[in-house]
């Protein structure tokens, strides 16, 4: 469903149908044209994973003294002051050096590997890509990967028997479906297969419905939304009290967004395609995490100053300029944004490379559970 905002000309899309695949149509931009990945160099440092394995802002552990170096503090030029540029990259590899330790603590100590399964189905570039990614996180901290790689016309109950043979494999802590999966699978029916010990993508229902519930604890957190809040912690960025705003309700970022915002005692608010004002109401946020997909919708005039804004949005846009022939963007219009708000995410670099890094603490933390190791 898309509505044009009349006032901002922007095309807000929901992506909280109820179609089988909708929950992955978020940040599954029409990558058929991107290639070139930057890569991830990686050393390691101490974990400081808590609840579900988010940092807590008070840990000392957590404290990362460059973020309040000056290529991230507020900037000011010509009068203009600028946000801070909250650097996923570098908290993301900061995470990476943290779990290679942990792995190899735990290997020394108890002799386990953690081990992750991806199962990825039909041909797409942009799939093929993370999943690519994802198990060249793995190498670098040390984790075993497996992968399935089926045909595009599989059946539902080929892929059902991978995660079965996944769920009954001691040697693997994490399973995971790479999204979205083709049109003729019903991904509810898939995610549901997965055992939720292991669901390390943390979309069970279960998974999600713990999350959704006062004192109920889920094994694992959605990564992507994960490494919004994960952010937030290691920015030393205040939740407590604050008016949270999410854009977007997708089952894999917006809603799971939203429920961990509120576990932080935020008071949150989700605009989404049939909000009135979505402006208006964006505008009282002190933090907006932003995932809708719509390149550059969240306009200056949108954000109240000195708020913080998580830009999930990963948005190719043409650029005859660049080599690739495109570059990307977020939701946020981040030259207009940056001069109101007191810190952002950059596109690329901010959001995206924390959901790898929260994947691969997820499957440290699956495996740590598993074999009762502290
Ligand atoms: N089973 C899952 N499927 C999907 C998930 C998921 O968490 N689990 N999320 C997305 C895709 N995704 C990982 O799977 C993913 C998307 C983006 C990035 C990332 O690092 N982006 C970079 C930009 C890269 C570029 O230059 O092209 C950035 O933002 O800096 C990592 C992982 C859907 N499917």
């Amino acid at each position: 469903m898309a509505l044009i905002d009349t006032a901002s000309t922007m095309i807000f899309t929901d992506y909280s149908s109820s179609s089988s695949s909708s929950t992955a149509r978020l940040l599954l931009f029409n990558t058929a044209k991107l290639r070139n990945f930057p890569k991830t160099i990686s050393t390691f440092r101490r974990s400081n994973s808590l609840q579900f394995g988010i940092s807590s802002r008070t840990s000392p552990r957590t404290i990362i003294t460059h973020c309040s170096s000056s290529s991230t503090s507020a900037m000011q030029v010509n009068n203009e002051t600028f946000a801070k540029v909250i650097d996923g990259k570098r908290v993301a590899q900061d995470i990476r050096e943290e779990i290679g330790v942990e792995i190899s603590r735990m290997k020394e100590e108890i002799g386990i590997v953690p081990g992750l399964a991806v199962i990825l189905v039909g041909d797409r570039k942009d799939s093929a890509t993370y999943v690519r990614n994802k198990k060249k996180a793995c190498d670098t901290v040390g984790i075993n990967s497996y992968e399935a790689r089926l045909a595009e016309d599989s059946t539902e109950e080929e892929v059902l028997n991978h995660i079965s043979k996944f769920n009954d494999d001691p040697s693997v802590h994490g399973i995971l479906v790479q999204l979205p999966l083709p049109s003729h699978m019903n991904e509810q029916n898939i995610l549901n297969a997965v055992c939720i010990e292991k669901d390390v993508d943390g979309f069970h229902p279960l998974n999600i419905g713990r999350l959704a519930m006062r004192g109920r604890e889920p094994l694992f957190v959605p990564c992507t939304p994960k490494g919004c809040i994960e952010l937030l912690h290691r920015y030393d960025i205040p939740i407590k009290g604050k008016r949270a705003v999410v854009i977007g309700r997708s089952n894999i970022v917006g809603m799971p967004a939203a429920l961990l915002l509120q576990r932080e005692d935020a008071t949150v608010s989700i605009v989404h395609s049939r909000t009135k004002n979505p402006e208006e109401i964006t505008r009282q946020a002190d933090i907006i995490i932003s995932a809708v997909g719509q390149p550059n919708m969240v306009r200056g005039s949108w954000v109240k100053p000195g708020a913080v804004l998580i830009d999930v949005g990963i948005n190719p846009v043409e650029d005859p300029a660049s080599p690739r022939g495109y570059r990307l963007v977020g939701d946020i219009c981040y030259d207009e944004a940056r001069k109101v708000a007191s810190a952002i995410t950059p596109v690329p670099g901010g959001v995206g490379p924390m959901t790898i890094a929260m994947l691969l603490s997820n499957t440290l933390l699956s495996a740590k559970r598993i074999h009762n190791f502290r």
